[in-house]
């Protein structure tokens, strides 16, 4: 590509209500595509057969190269799996060391980090919050609503890139359930070393 010329600008749209936008196709991820990833694995086999919807996000589009900005929205959809809140399958990125921020448009719902040595953080989600993902932490998106979905704005550097890799084998170590009513976090029985 040709640095100098003349490139148009991006322009793209998403409801504040529902995270969708018009002029964009959604990727989404359905239970099928979870499999393994929750600690019961009875319930999400059988969420799998009706293949429920958990979460969708869209991508703008942008070159995936130094210099670019990644961005959209995601939205995750309220439910659980037994206890376990409904959440992203949540990735490193191949370019570990390379940051994203998340800016929760509406919903409820906690922010996972962990980096490869082990330390683990999580962080409220509300409206108006900005949760800023430093390079090197896994991230995974968990909306703890019973009814709401959880809609973010999520920007990251182009060249980042998704390891799944590392999450679909060992999981995170903690998992977010409900308890009394409540979230709570809690060690992922599922956790492999
Ligand atoms: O990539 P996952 O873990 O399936 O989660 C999807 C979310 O993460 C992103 O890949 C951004 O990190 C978005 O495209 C989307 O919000
Ligand atoms: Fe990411």
């Amino acid at each position: 590509m040709n640095p100098t010329a003349p490139r148009p600008a991006v322009v793209t749209d998403f409801s504040l209500t529902t995270g969708l936008s018009q002029s964009k196709k959604p990727l989404q991820r359905r239970m099928s595509a979870m499999v393994g990833m929750y600690a019961d694995q009875e319930v999400e086999r059988r969420l799998a057969e009706d293949d429920v919807l958990v979460y969708e996000f869209f991508d703008m589009g942008v070159p995936e190269s130094t210099g670019e900005v990644a961005y959209g929205t995601s939205i995750t959809y309220p439910g659980k799996v037994g206890d376990e809140y409904f959440m992203t399958k949540g990735h490193f990125h191949s370019v570990l060391d390379t940051a994203e921020i998340y800016y929760c448009l509406r919903g409820r719902g906690l922010m996972m980090m962990e980096n490869p040595e082990g330390d683990v953080q999580w962080e409220e989600l509300t409206p108006g919050k900005a949760v800023y993902v430093p390079g090197r932490y896994a991230h995974r998106s968990i909306n703890t609503s019973p009814d709401e979905p959880l809609i973010t704005f999520f920007a990251f550097p182009g060249h980042a890139g998704h390891d799944y890799g590392t999450i679909e084998s060992k999981g995170f170590r903690k998992i977010v359930v409900e308890r009394d009513g409540a979230p709570a976090v809690v060690d992922n029985p599922k956790w492999a070393r």
